[in-house]
């Protein structure tokens, strides 16, 4: 892949049981290997599909351990190198954002991405010799236009966002333990 500054990579999810009741018909299609993702109107089939082309473009038979490592695994890499990186999922309620990134124990093939860079780091850390690493983590949950410390006292508490609205003031930050 072409090393720009953002990456932007798309996951399409299997569909519900909810969505399999209602019989909804699938419109997403993808060719992976060109990062390609097609869109087509149900309601004319004689149209060409849309076309989006992202970075990444991962289909149901995809799991997080191939995004971590094609796409996840060199940013955090870069990290433990000193460069700065983010990670982060967006999309509607019940996209599968908490999946990729919190994933699940069973299989392990859809472990988050979450504990694999806490993996990645600490193993990068054991391994480093003669380097002092400092490792803060905060957790923050940003929800409409509310966002609160899920490592404060009061986690129902809403943060106060500063007057430019770009920093918060208050966060909770722990240092984790190596085991
Ligand atoms: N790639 C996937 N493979 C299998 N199941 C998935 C996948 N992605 C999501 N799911 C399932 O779809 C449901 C919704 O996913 P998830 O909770 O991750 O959505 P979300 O975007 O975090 O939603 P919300 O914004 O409401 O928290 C969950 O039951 C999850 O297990």
């Amino acid at each position: 892949m072409a090393s720009e500054a953002v990456k932007v990579i798309v996951r399409c999810r299997p569909m519900n049981e909810r969505e399999k009741a209602l019989s909804c018909q699938a419109v997403v299609g993808m060719d992976s290997p060109r990062g390609q993702c097609f869109i087509q109107n149900p309601g004319a089939t004689d149209e060409p599909p849309k076309q989006f082309t992202f970075d990444g473009a991962y289909y149901e038979s995809h799991n997080t351990e191939q995004i971590y490592n094609e796409i996840a695994y060199p940013l955090v890499e870069g990290v433990t190198e000193g460069y700065n990186g983010t990670i982060f999922a967006y999309g509607q309620t019940g996209s599968g954002k908490s999946f990729t990134m919190q994933g699940i124990v069973d299989p392990p093939t859809q472990k988050g991405i979450i504990p694999r860079a806490f993996e990645h780091v600490f193993e990068s850390v054991q391994c480093a010799e003669n380097t002092k690493f400092l490792v803060r983590v905060s957790y923050l949950e940003i929800y409409n236009e509310d966002i609160r410390d899920l490592l404060g006292a009061d986690t129902k508490q809403k943060l106060e966002i500063g007057s430019y609205g770009a920093f918060i003031t208050v966060v909770s930050e722990c240092f984790p333990a190596v085991h």
